[in-house]
């Protein structure tokens, strides 16, 4: 490979479900370089699929800790044979699937602290954990922890307004819960408990890094308005836990420098900062470049919703969690279960299974549809707990169908409808600077973002995320060696790359709206609907 002239560089990490990887971006914030292991192709002998094992019970889904070990071993063994200059990393931080669980073994921060250079991570930490199969984000086996925990502060309202969720079976305090009832001797061996952010962070660090802020919001502890572990979450789940999580931090702090392995092993510079890992959420997040007002909209499998809030309204559905590029604000996480699969069903029930059939429908029917509302959730939806397909005409009455075309226009106008209600039930509101940022598959059909502008009121960009996590890792790295809260993110990311812009609401999309209240059962008893039609 050709000698490439220095650039000075920091590293982005993602320690995601399926992989891990990791990007390389310069002062300009370009990305130079990018690297991965795919943990079922490239470490077979763990027996995962999809990075997990789920269980003979259909709800524990756990992942092989050593496994992560290992694949940082060999993702920096691909970059060293590949040249990468190591030298040039002014800075690295992370991400890690959100709400993963590692438990270290009483003496593993000595191991940390003493790793020889001479051997791979993996063979060094071996004996470092107390719990070796992690339960990760996909496991919903702690339905009678959540219970306890919503109990014991009051109810699921009161939690949620506490740590920013009601009880959710993978957030990591309910999965603590779990192993403390179900394997009280390795809870009383581990020494430290980390989520998968700050266990990657801690394997950089060569010691314990703390959980920050942004990803702490995950686990049903964390009080998120004082940036402090709740007593009583935590007296609910397990004794002594205090003192295995270690005192929060904020998201874009240094956290050390890099251990003296990296240095040794493979030629980073001593003085290679450290900083706080996050959760792949807030960390993509970042890698969007949200700023106060903007929405980003994930139009995949199931759609997600990023928000930037101010002031939060905690809610029965969806999440809010610190913000992890300004620390006096917050971000919620809304998703919608019945997403692409079914577009693609309205798709093949109402525009002869084609995407161009389907853009005809929705140019050829009128903005708002002339009052007539759909909603259709096909499978079980999670934001609000709802099933089935829900018409309603221009008086409000159930309707069991509409004519073709308005069929098309019905879903795609009511699951944005039905995001933004959501979105300003947790404290959203649509600004004179908002944008929208859309991606996924779905934001690739521009009449689609024709309809998510109107319904909006806001412009729509489109940005690729296929890193984003990665992307905003780096970009935080960047924030934490430029001093962190003292410094805007954005003014540190700058150059970064603009989105596209897509679309623009049509004349008289915003001013046409007027409320119209749908109290229905059926859209969740926990949600006055409250639909905004988009009148003729
Ligand atoms: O559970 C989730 C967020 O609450 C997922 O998005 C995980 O973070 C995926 F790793």
């Amino acid at each position: 490979m050709a000698e490439s002239a220095p650039r000075r560089c920091c590293l982005g990490w993602d320690f995601s479900t399926q992989q891990v990887k990791v990007v390389a971006v310069d002062a300009e914030m370009n990305v130079f370089y990018e690297e991965s292991v795919h943990f079922d192709r490239d470490l077979p002998e763990f027996g995962t699929r999809g990075g997990v094992h789920v269980h003979k019970d259909g709800l524990t889904v756990t992942s092989p800790v050593l496994m992560w070990v290992q694949a940082l071993d060999i993702i920096l063994e691909k970059m060293k044979a590949s040249g990468f200059d190591f030298s040039q990393v002014l800075a690295l931080s992370g991400a890690g699937q959100q709400h993963g669980s590692i438990y270290w073994q009483a003496g593993a921060q000595q191991a940390l602290k003493s790793l020889s250079p001479d051997l791979p991570l993996h063979q060094q930490l071996q004996a470092c954990f107390s719990i070796n199969d992690c339960p990760v984000w996909m496991d919903s086996s702690t339905t009678a922890q959540c219970r306890q925990l919503e109990a014991a502060v009051g109810g699921a309202q009161a939690l949620s307004c506490l740590t920013g969720s009601r009880a959710y079976e993978r957030f990591t305090g309910n999965q603590i819960a779990k192993i403390y009832q179900q394997n009280p001797k390795a809870y009383s061996h581990t020494e430290r408990i980390s989520l998968v952010s700050s266990f990657a962070a801690s394997l950089f660090l060569g010691s314990y890094s703390p959980i920050d802020y942004s990803d702490g919001s995950g686990m049903n502890l964390l009080h998120i308005q004082d940036k402090v572990w709740s007593q009583a979450c935590l007296g609910s789940c397990a004794p002594h836990l205090e003192e295995k999580l270690g005192p929060p931090v904020p998201s874009c702090s240094v956290v050390g420098a890099i251990s003296s392995f990296y240095v040794q092993r493979y030629g980073f510079p001593p003085g290679c900062k450290v900083v706080a890992f996050t959760g792949d959420n807030p960390a993509s997040l970042a890698g969007m470049r949200l700023e106060e007002g903007d929405i980003a909209v994930s139009l995949g499998t199931s759609d997600t919703l990023f928000l930037w809030l101010q002031e939060p309204m905690p809610a029965l559905e969806g999440h809010i969690f610190c913000n992890p590029v300004d620390p006096q604000h917050y971000m919620a996480l809304l998703c919608f279960k019945n997403g692409s699969l079914m577009r693609e069903k309205i798709r093949d029930e109402f525009a002869s299974c084609s995407w161009s059939e389907f853009s005809k429908a929705l140019q050829s029917t009128e903005m708002g549809n002339g009052g007539n509302l759909g909603f259709y959730f096909d499978v079980m939806e999670i934001t609000p707990e709802i099933i089935g397909r829900h018409r309603f005409n221009t008086e409000k009455r159930k309707v069991s169908a509409f004519p073709g075309d308005m069929e098309v226009r019905a879903l795609i106008e009511g699951q944005f409808m039905a995001k933004r209600i959501h979105a300003e039930g947790l404290g959203y509101r649509v600004m004179s600077k908002t944008k929208i940022l859309a991606t996924g598959g779905a934001s690739h059909n521009r009449d689609i973002l024709q309809v998510l502008a109107d319904v909006f009121g806001a412009p729509v960009y489109v940005i690729d995320t296929a890193n984003s996590a990665c992307l905003g890792s780096a970009y935080r790295a960047f924030h934490g060696l430029a001093g962190g809260t003292d410094v805007p993110f954005s003014e540190v990311v700058k150059l970064a790359p603009n989105p596209r812009l897509a679309a623009t609401p049509s004349p008289g999309a915003s001013q046409s709206v007027r409320s119209t209240d749908i109290t229905e059962p059926v859209l969740g008893e926990k949600t006055q609907f409250k639909a905004e039609k988009l009148a003729e």
